[in-house]
């Protein structure tokens, strides 16, 4: 996606200091950290946003690297997303609470982007599945190699993440992850997106493969690695 003008990664602090003293609208702010996972799922959704709320500036700022203004805005952890006009915080949405961050958005920037009857619940239940489809999409593109798991690469929360995770370090395939114990709303998409009701789901160059019976099938047999990317087999 590319970069629009009113969606800025912070690099210097006048910047938001000169969009809140001249702005009379209200403006996003998204506080993140490299090492917390769950900020890429709300930055996907903050760059979808500023896609569809052009009127609205949004702010992404790397917490630490911008100590005076996470203390300033009392970020104590990492997704924060703040809706502020002026010197005024009008929101504070914790985590990575996505539904939360939509329809706060949606309720005070829909007016100013002239997005018309758009309140609370506004976005339509079509419109929300087309964002989650969308999100899905790319997360799951996110890595060509791909695994959905209860729990992190390093510490899997199931035994069946876990096998997946052992067999893929097993073969030495480099793979992204998303921890679907983050987001149910993750979790119980994925379901329907691919028409899979377990976890963990593996996906290759965006296609499912399948869970743990799939995959231990088919190393046994040498047809998971013929599959994987070059660029994703560890030398
Ligand atoms: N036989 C499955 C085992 C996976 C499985 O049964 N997963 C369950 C328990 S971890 C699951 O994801 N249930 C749905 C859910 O927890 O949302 C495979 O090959 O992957």
């Amino acid at each position: 996606m590319s970069v629009a003008n009113n969606l800025i990664q912070l690099t210097d602090e006048s910047t938001l200091r000169k969009a809140l003293e001249s702005k009379s609208q209200e403006v996003v702010i998204f506080f993140w950290a490299e090492w917390a996972e769950q900020c890429k799922q709300v930055e996907s959704v903050i760059d979808e946003l500023a896609a569809k709320y052009t009127k609205t500036q949004f702010f992404k700022i790397e917490a630490e690297a911008f100590s005076e203004i996470s203390e300033a805005y009392e970020i104590s952890a990492v997704p924060t997303t703040i809706i502020a006009k002026k010197a005024k915080v009008l929101k504070k949405i914790d985590g990575a609470n996505i539904p939360e961050i939509v329809k706060e958005v949606a309720d005070s920037c829909a007016a100013a982007n002239g997005i018309a009857g758009q309140t609370a619940s506004a976005a339509s239940p079509v419109e929300f599945k087309q964002d989650l489809n969308t999100r899905l999409k790319e997360l799951i593109e996110r890595a060509p190699v791909m695994v959905f798991i209860k729990g992190t690469a390093a510490q899997p929360r199931c035994g069946f993440s876990k096998k997946i995770v052992n067999m893929l370090n097993g073969q030495n395939i480099k793979y992204g992850y998303f921890d679907i114990l983050t987001d149910e709303q993750v979790r119980q998409g994925l379901k329907e997106y691919s028409n899979w009701p377990t976890f963990p789901q593996l996906y290759i160059s965006g296609e499912l493969v399948g869970g743990v019976d799939i995959v231990s099938e088919m190393i046994e047999s040498d047809e998971l690695l013929d599959m994987i990317p070059e660029d994703s087999l560890a030398k």
